[in-house]
């Protein structure tokens, strides 16, 4: 039986890359800064002390790190015994952006620039937002900025609220994102106006439009919700995913997965949001899952809840939570499985700003007779999905280098 278990946690990089430099991110370490933090007792709100992640660590983790930066991150070192084969990734891709990076490691780096809305204030074209506006049968608009997404609520939400008007922003990413109150505006409205939008977008080559819900009364308890969607791009070419659904195997997205691939290649969905529901949605799946299937996960609260809002305490914990709960995975492993974990790019809560980290991402590798130990650096996070294809039996992609050998 071949099954492929893929926990991608979102923007858990592990170290500098080695082009960091043309992103301002030289020095930037996800996990590095974190463990640093908490030993130094700096990331002590709802957990203390050093960062213990046992169970990553005997996957490799600590290892990784080391790998990747030249030394053990704060608490992590060589008295445990390895049983993963572990690696750390370089990024082919032109941006360090969340559908970059899952495309890559499903075989197809994004090689070509996306665009952006690079302009701090004003970011977008009158004539862009004109034709939105008109189709949606709005008259006017917020925002027109960079911002953070919590932020912006507690800024404009109230004058949204009160006007109708839909709130317009975007980041050092390739998005254009809108927010609007699930009961004020609607949510069925907002969904129509990010279909509108991705439409007059087309031009502009922009990688998402991604609705922002939220709900509550005022800046202190405005929340966004898991009614997220992203509205993204199809990939520039087939995935790993798309071969092993066309072979006639299946392809299970848990969380945002299937959004992010354009829905492309996926066979089933399963919505959940939450590390905690998330992860609950992924025992099961593995729990049903039959031969020639892919159960893929992307944990997004590692990104938008702690990386983005630069909460050293609240990613610590998060990974915390998340270590202490792999062993009930694992056991549902059987003999020939393969249990990737990955992330598409950094975001470290230590950095400035808010935008994601060019980083070096961790592959953890566990399951279908690989051999513990290090996988040394890979070139690209494409060996990931040619990995994959080698282990169902999948004609090569064109970029990447397997670390497995096809299973029997
Ligand atoms: O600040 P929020 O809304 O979470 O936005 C973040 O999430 C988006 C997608 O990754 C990026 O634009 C990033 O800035
Ligand atoms: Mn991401
Ligand atoms: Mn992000």
């Amino acid at each position: 039986m071949k099954r492929t278990i893929i926990l991608m946690l979102d923007s858990f990089g592990i170290g500098a890359a080695d082009d960091a430099d043309k992103f301002g991110d030289v020095g930037s370490n996800t996990f590095g800064h974190i463990a640093k933090m908490c030993a130094e007792g700096k990331a002590d709100v709802g957990r203390s002390g050093e960062l213990k992640l046992p169970n990553l660590s005997r996957l490799g983790l600590g290892h990784a790190g080391k790998e990747a930066t030249g030394s053990f991150a704060a608490g992590f070192g060589d008295n445990v015994d390895i049983i993963g084969a572990y690696g750390h990734c370089q990024e082919l891709s032109s941006g360090k952006d969340t559908p970059s990076g899952h495309w890559e490691m499903a075989g197809v780096p994004v090689l070509f620039e996306w665009g952006y809305f690079s302009d701090h204030t004003n970011s977008f074209p009158k004539e862009l937002t004109d034709k939105i506006l008109e189709r949606a049968g709005l008259t006017d608009f917020l925002g027109n900025c960079h911002a953070s997404g919590t932020t912006i609520l507690e800024e404009l939400g109230v004058e949204h609220m009160t006007t109708g008007k839909p709130i317009f922003y975007t980041s050092a990413d390739s998005v254009f994102q809108i927010a609007c109150h699930e009961e004020s505006f609607g949510l069925e409205n907002l969904y129509r106006l990010c279909e509108i939008a991705r439409e007059e977008l087309e031009p502009y080559n922009i990688g998402r439009v991604i609705a922002r819900p939220f709900v509550g009364t005022g800046p202190s308890d405005f929340a966004r919700t898991g009614n997220r969607r992203d509205y993204a791009v199809e990939p520039p070419s087939k995935t790993v995913l798309d071969k092993l659904k066309e072979a006639g195997g299946d392809v299970v997205s848990v969380g945002k997965i299937s959004d992010i691939y354009a829905h492309c290649g996926i066979t089933k969905k399963v919505k959940a949001s939450g590390l905690e529901d998330l992860f609950d949605a992924t025992l099961e799946q593995i729990k049903q899952a039959g031969d020639n299937t892919i159960v893929f996960t992307n944990f997004v609260d590692f990104d938008s809840h702690y990386g983005h809002r630069r909460d050293v305490s609240g990613y610590a914990k998060a990974l915390e939570y998340f270590d202490a709960r792999l062993p009930e995975l694992m056991a549902l492993l059987e003999k020939d499985d393969l249990l990737l974990l990955t992330a598409d790019h950094g975001c470290d809560p230590t950095w400035q700003g808010t935008d994601h980290t060019r980083e070096f991402v961790p592959v953890l590798a566990y399951g279908a007779g690989l051999k513990a130990g290090s996988l040394g650096k890979r070139s690209t996070f494409a060996d990931i999905g040619q990995s994959i294809a080698h282990y169902f039996g999948l004609s090569p992609m064109e970029y990447g280098e397997s670390f497995v050998a096809a299973a029997k």
